[in-house]
């Protein structure tokens, strides 16, 4: 697993995870994104640290198992933004 990973734009590096805050509308459009991204982590086998509070969703990503920044976590993040 290399060191560097292409943390997608939008997304902040920090102790081997990468994190990025989502803002919507109400809470309506944040459950809807977080229904979406559930689907995307499922399918993916691999699962977010996130918080919810209100419209905004605060998404880290990193790999358990590797203890770090792995593809799966980048891949993912660019996943998620393409649902915004
Ligand atoms: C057995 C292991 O928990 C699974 O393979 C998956 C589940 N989802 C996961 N999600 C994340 N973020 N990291 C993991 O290592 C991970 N492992």
């Amino acid at each position: 697993m290399s060191a560097e990973h292409d943390v997608p734009e939008g997304w902040t590096q920090e102790d081997g995870k990468i994190r990025r805050r989502f803002s919507f509308d109400d809470f309506s459009q944040a459950w809807g994104f977080m229904s979406r991204v559930a689907l995307l982590a499922e399918a993916a086998n691999h699962h977010p640290d996130w918080r919810n509070v209100w419209n905004k969703v605060d998404i880290t990503l990193t790999t358990h198992d590797a203890g770090g920044l792995t593809d799966k976590d980048t891949d993912l993040a660019r996943a998620i933004d393409k649902l915004t």
